[in-house]
């Protein structure tokens, strides 16, 4: 049995590389709007848009993968009542900070355990961050200096890097922000004898 991560997230794959585990990475072809567009009619949580994204890459994957355990995540950014996906271009980016300075935003990560084609484990873990009061300069020079990297991320920063500055308080775990509840999942594994208690 293989462990797969359905994920296209470069920082998911290292932090499960970094933690000791032999991945192959195999993203899904799911068209994730298409899945959460009836869902975002009907206002659902952002926590559960999460979980049911992170199950349907999971289990497209997992439906091809026969006998492999494959790793679904996802990552939904709520602000004030509304859902963010990721900035297309370093201006909404730009325009998107300077909306969130001073202000909490919510960061929902689920991941999703599947094999066969069936979600056998989820779990979703939310954090809340709260930026600092950014000039506009901050925010120019933050760009400039984090480049497009930024666009990789829900968010439009990398907490485990200069987007550590834009923060004044977060609350949750550091993994959940960077996309994937490593713990827990570390747990789980555990749990289903893939790696060592
Ligand atoms: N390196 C880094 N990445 C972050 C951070 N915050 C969020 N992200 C990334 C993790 C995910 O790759 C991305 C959230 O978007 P998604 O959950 O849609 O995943 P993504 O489209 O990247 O890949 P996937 O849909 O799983 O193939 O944002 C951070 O602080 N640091």
């Amino acid at each position: 049995m293989g462990l797969v991560l359905a994920s296209g997230s470069r920082i998911r794959a290292q932090l499960l590389e970094n933690a000791g585990l032999t991945i192959e990475v195999d993203p899904s072809d799911v068209d994730e709007r298409a899945v959460e567009a009836p869902l975002l009619k009907a206002e659902f949580p952002p926590e559960d848009l999460a979980s049911v994204l992170a199950e349907a890459k999971a289990e497209n994957v997992s439906a091809r993968r026969s006998g492999d355990l494959v790793i679904g995540a996802d990552q939904i950014l709520a602000f004030e009542g509304q859902r963010r996906t990721k900035p297309d271009d370093m201006e909404a980016a730009r325009r998107q900070l300077l909306e969130f300075s001073g202000k909490t935003h919510e960061l929902h990560s689920a991941v999703v355990l599947s094999k066969n084609g069936e979600a056998i484990w989820r779990r979703v873990s939310t954090a809340r961050l709260t930026m600092r009061t950014l000039s506009p300069a901050f925010v120019g020079h933050y760009l400039a200096n984090a480049g497009d990297a930024v666009l990789s991320s829900v968010g439009a920063y990398q907490l485990e890097g200069l987007g550590v500055q834009l923060f004044e308080k977060i609350e949750g775990d550091y993994f959940t922000i960077l996309g994937l509840p490593l713990l827990p999942l570390l747990e789980q594994l555990r749990e289903l004898q893939v790696i060592e208690k």
